[in-house]
């Protein structure tokens, strides 16, 4: 494949994951676990824009999705404090997984020239929904695409492994994309799993961001740890009460301890109708399945609006906004990864 003229721009938007299911099978030498998940890669996406630079190195420029102002609203946190900047900033230097996937990709392929991308943001960082890895998947993807490297080199899936336990996943299968896939190993052994249904989920995400490996460090390891052998059956089966019945995520308890608002998320969301709910990944955004997509819409609206209640109840103030409960509620399916790319 030949490479595009430098005028090309890859356009992608990276999908965001929840984990239906989460066990911890051990402890490694290298400081990870050995796990055994079952991701799903929903419409709640990030927006990536790529292009080839003729001198070396990565520009990234980074903005929130419709407006920061407008993300920290709904969240109830002013951007300028300390807890807004840590909820909110996004790192536009090597320390964006974006920036560290197209450097490394550069290097692998011996380019001569650079990378200029930007970055429009809506998958919540610190939320275990995967955010970071999905666009640094995608920025490989684009780098691919641009640099004439056909998508199922060898070498991206490395590259993925090298940068993060998820990145394999979001990479996907170019030849055949997938819903959901069981992740094993540290993340990086995939098998695809045959959704024979879409899902449609509900996914609330307080303003409260978690180190994913604090939550590890935090966890501890069952005696006899489930595998997710009977979960894939029950979600090959497509039945609701069959796939909620076998969910679990293994992490959800050291969360829940860091971020006590978890449980009352997760009480409300029961509460509303929404099933098989529970933290994906590390959290701290939690997720629950609905029977159908409208009825998906209607469980978030009630729950946007009783959240705005709470809200409004409140004398208004920042003081008093950063203690209520406030969430951002959002309704996704499940959707193929990779992530389509378009070229402008
Ligand atoms: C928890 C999960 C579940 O899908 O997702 P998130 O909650 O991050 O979205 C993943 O295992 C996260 O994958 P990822 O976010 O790529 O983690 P990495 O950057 O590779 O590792 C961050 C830290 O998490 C811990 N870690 C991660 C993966 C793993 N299998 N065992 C671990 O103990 C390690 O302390 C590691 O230093
Ligand atoms: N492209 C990116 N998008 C969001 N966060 C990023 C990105 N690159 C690096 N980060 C850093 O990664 C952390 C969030 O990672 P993310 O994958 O969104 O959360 P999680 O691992 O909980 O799913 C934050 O500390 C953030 O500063």
């Amino acid at each position: 494949m030949q490479p595009l003229p430098l005028s090309s721009i890859a356009v992608t938007h990276p999908p965001a994951k929840l984990n239906l299911f989460l066990e911890l099978i051990g402890k490694r030498n290298d400081g990870y676990h050995d796990i055994d998940t079952v991701m799903v890669a929903i419409d709640w996406r990030d927006q990536l824009r790529v292009q080839q630079t003729e001198t070396a190195g990565v520009q990234l420029s980074v903005q929130w999705m419709p407006s920061l102002q407008i993300i920290a609203d709904e969240l109830g946190v002013d951007p300028e404090s300390e807890r807004g900047q840590s909820l909110l900033g996004i790192p536009d230097d090597s320390r964006n997984l974006v920036h560290q996937a197209l450097t490394r990709f550069a290097a692998r392929f011996g380019l001569t020239t650079g990378f200029s991308c930007h970055l429009a943001k809506s998958i919540p960082a610190g939320a275990g929904m995967g955010g970071a890895s999905s666009d640094a998947a995608s920025a490989l993807l684009c780098a691919a695409t641009l640099s004439g490297v056909p998508h199922d080199h060898p070498d991206l899936a490395v590259l993925a492994a090298e940068l993060g336990s998820d990145i394999p996943f979001f990479l996907g299968n170019s030849l055949t994309p997938w819903t959901a896939a069981r992740a094993q190993g540290r993340g990086e052994r995939l098998t695809p799993v045959t959704l024979s249904t879409q899902l449609n989920t509900v996914v609330l995400f307080p303003p409260q961001s978690l180190s994913t490996a604090k939550i590890y460090s935090e966890s501890s390891i069952s005696d006899v740890p489930q595998l997710a052998d009977t979960f894939v059956e029950a979600l090959e089966t497509g039945d609701l009460t069959s796939i909620t019945s076998h969910m679990c995520n293994r992490l959800q308890e050291p969360a829940s301890k860091i971020a006590p608002q978890i449980d009352e998320m997760l009480k409300s969301m029961w509460h509303h109708g929404l099933r098989g709910c529970q933290l994906t990944g590390s959290g701290s955004a939690c997720f629950g399945l609905a029977e159908s997509p409208i009825r998906a819409s209607r469980l978030a609206s009630q729950l946007r609006s009783q959240y705005s209640a709470i809200k409004q109840r409140g004398d208004g103030s920042h003081a008093d906004r950063q203690t209520l409960p406030t969430a951002r509620v959002v309704a996704a399916n499940s959707v193929l990864v990779p992530a389509g790319i378009q070229v402008e």
